[in-house]
């Protein structure tokens, strides 16, 4: 009912120029009353209200334009209803539209003078500055304070925000992340029983000695030269040096999803920055914990003097070293 307010009627009166300004505004909210009575009427079944509906006039030039209206009327009330019902509702709305619609910024702009001299004055000033009101694309600009978070922009109007990137959705990764060039994978098909979650099997458990030693032992002080021995090759394990600590890592070269041929890169020696080079993020100290096999150290602070080279079938008289 507000759209449809007295404001709009009051030009759209006119055509009616048989009675007063006043007379028409009375008549307009005559007619508000007329149509809701006929409308009513029209669901009740038509009465005896022709009466009041006859006293409404203009019947051709109002039609024209409340044609939609007419119509339902119409269906409504067999009678001169339908006359009466065009003048309160179409005729005034049609009015309003128009005005409003272009009355935005841009037209005050084109120097409107018809929307009220009120408002021209403030617009006037405004004019330069109130890139506002077109909040669809004035508001990219003004955004660039507010860009940063991206999200809140997205959220709140699709329209105003241009899509930066490909992904419009906030959590896109950004370029940045996306654009790095991924290294082909070396990764191999691990044999059946050795996927990741078989060696956790194997080697979590709290008791799980997989050192390669008799059980028991001690852990080593390994130096150099005993490393050196542990190359996996020839009978002896393969040990490696991660961290200052020395690993069989023997039992793992199964399950290493690189392949055996690359972790025996490290046989023998200290793998460290080779391991950190390729996976740096794999915790080796969980996943060989059960294949400690000591910790590496200066040849003169080796045990004994001696190495303890050893191995599965290794050298008959270093295991006794080792203990
Ligand atoms: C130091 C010698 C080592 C070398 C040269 C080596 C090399 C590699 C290579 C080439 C891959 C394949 C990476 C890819 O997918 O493209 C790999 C994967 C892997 N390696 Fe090693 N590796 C070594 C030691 C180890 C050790 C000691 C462990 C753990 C005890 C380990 C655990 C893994 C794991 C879990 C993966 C899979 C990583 C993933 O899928 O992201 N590697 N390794």
């Amino acid at each position: 009912p507000a759209i449809f307010g007295g404001a709009p009627r009051a030009p759209i009166e006119p055509p009616p120029p048989e009675t007063s300004e006043s007379e028409s505004a009375d008549r307009a909210s005559d007619t508000d009353a007329i149509t809701r009575d006929g409308s009513e009427h029209g669901f009740k079944g038509a009465n005896g209200d022709d009466a009041a509906h006859s006293s409404i006039p203009v019947p051709p030039p109002v039609i024209q334009h409340s044609a939609p209206e007419e119509a339902d009327t119409a269906r409504r009330s067999s009678d001169d209803a339908e006359q009466t019902t065009p003048k309160a509702s179409a005729t005034p709305a049609s009015a309003a539209v128009p005005a409003l619609a272009l009355s935005g910024p841009e037209a005050t702009a084109a120097t409107s003078k018809p929307n009220g001299a009120a408002a021209t004055p403030t617009a006037s000033t405004l004019m330069p500055p109130p890139p506002r009101p077109p909040t669809l694309r004035p508001t990219p600009r003004e955004n660039p304070s507010l860009a940063p978070p991206s999200a809140p922009a997205s959220r709140t109007r699709n329209l105003p925000i241009p899509p930066r990137g490909p992904g419009c959705s906030t959590l896109a990764p950004p370029p940045t992340h996306s654009s790095v060039p991924a290294k082909p994978s070396r990764a191999v098909v691990l044999s059946p029983g050795h996927s990741p979650l078989d060696w956790a099997r194997l080697s979590g458990g709290p008791t799980a000695d997989l050192r390669g030693l008799p059980p028991g032992t001690p852990y080593l002080r390994v130096t150099p030269s005993m490393l050196k021995k542990m190359t996996g090759r020839k009978g002896k394990d393969a040990w490696t040096v991660l961290g200052g600590r020395v690993y069989n890592i023997t039992p793992y070269l199964p399950f290493h999803p690189g392949g055996e041929p690359e972790l025996l890169r490290s046989a023998g020696r200290d793998g460290t920055r080779l391991f950190g080079e390729i996976h740096p993020w794999v915790n080796y100290e969980g996943m060989l914990a059960a294949c400690l096999v000591g910790i590496f150290v200066p040849e003169e602070e080796g045990e004994g003097g001696k190495a303890a080279a050893a191995g599965r079938g290794g050298g008959s008289g270093d295991m006794e070293a080792m203990d």
